[in-house]
């Protein structure tokens, strides 16, 4: 409908959480039920930042930690104008990984905090659902492919799920947690359920700004 804008749905979670299976299962799954949806995934590795961060994460370059936090952040708000456009013609998209794992991540190294490293995404389109796929770091290791990038060690990836905690203590986000352990079908049933409920909410909403 005319004037009806799309939601923003955010899949977040540690490594091997299954965010990428889910989130290509939803947007199908929302299409098929009529709604006007696309994928979207950070890092956004096709632009000349997002290069630069595939090139960081594959062991292939290094760059300094405040520098890989912050390219991270440029690589969303080059994505920033295309998303209202989208939101506003009433596409919904379904994001794969956004500002939170920004966070969790880098806030994770040693010296880094929590206030810190909000503040580059600080602004950005508010997601209208951010759901949060829990998996403990010993099931996800036996996941495929676990170990290959950079962030992909049990020890690392037990602090960013501490700094996801943290993170949805936050109430202002519309956090929603799911048990990612279960099987591939039972959590895509109730993320569908949980987005179009989102989608519903939205229609009519302005989009917010992230922590502010
Ligand atoms: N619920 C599930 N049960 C068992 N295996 C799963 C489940 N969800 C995903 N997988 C498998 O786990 C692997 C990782 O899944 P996927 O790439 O979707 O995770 P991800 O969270 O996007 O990972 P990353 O953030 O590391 O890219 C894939 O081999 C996928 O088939
Ligand atoms: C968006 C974003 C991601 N990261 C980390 C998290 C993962 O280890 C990789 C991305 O891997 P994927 O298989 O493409 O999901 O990057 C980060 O540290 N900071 C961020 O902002």
């Amino acid at each position: 409908m005319a004037g009806l804008r799309g939601a923003l749905i955010v899949l977040e979670g540690a490594d091997r959480a299954g965010k990428s299976t889910q989130a290509r299962r939803l947007v199908e799954a929302l299409k098929e039920r009529g709604y006007r949806t696309e994928g979207l995934r950070f890092p956004e590795r096709t632009t000349e930042i997002g290069q630069l961060i595939g090139s960081y994460l594959e062991k292939k370059s290094n760059l300094e930690d405040h520098t890989i936090h912050l390219l991270f952040s440029a690589n969303r708000w080059e994505q920033v104008p295309m998303i209202k456009e989208k939101l506003r013609s009433g596409i919904t998209l379904v994001v794969d990984r956004y500002a939170f794992s920004g966070v969790a991540f880098t806030s994770s190294k040693e010296n880094f905090d929590l206030h810190w490293c909000k503040q580059p995404d600080v602004g950005l389109p508010k997601p209208d659902l951010v759901l949060f796929l829990k998996v403990s770091p010993e099931v996800a290791a036996t996941r495929g492919g676990f170990g290959n990038e950079i962030y992909e060690t049990n020890s690392f990836q037990e602090k960013v799920a501490k700094r996801y905690a943290q993170l949805m203590d936050d109430k202002t986000v519309n956090w929603k947690l799911v048990d990612a352990s279960q099987d591939i079908e039972n959590v895509h049933r109730q993320l569908k359920e949980l987005s179009e409920k989102a989608i519903d909410d939205a229609k009519d909403q302005p989009i917010g700004k992230l922590w502010e």
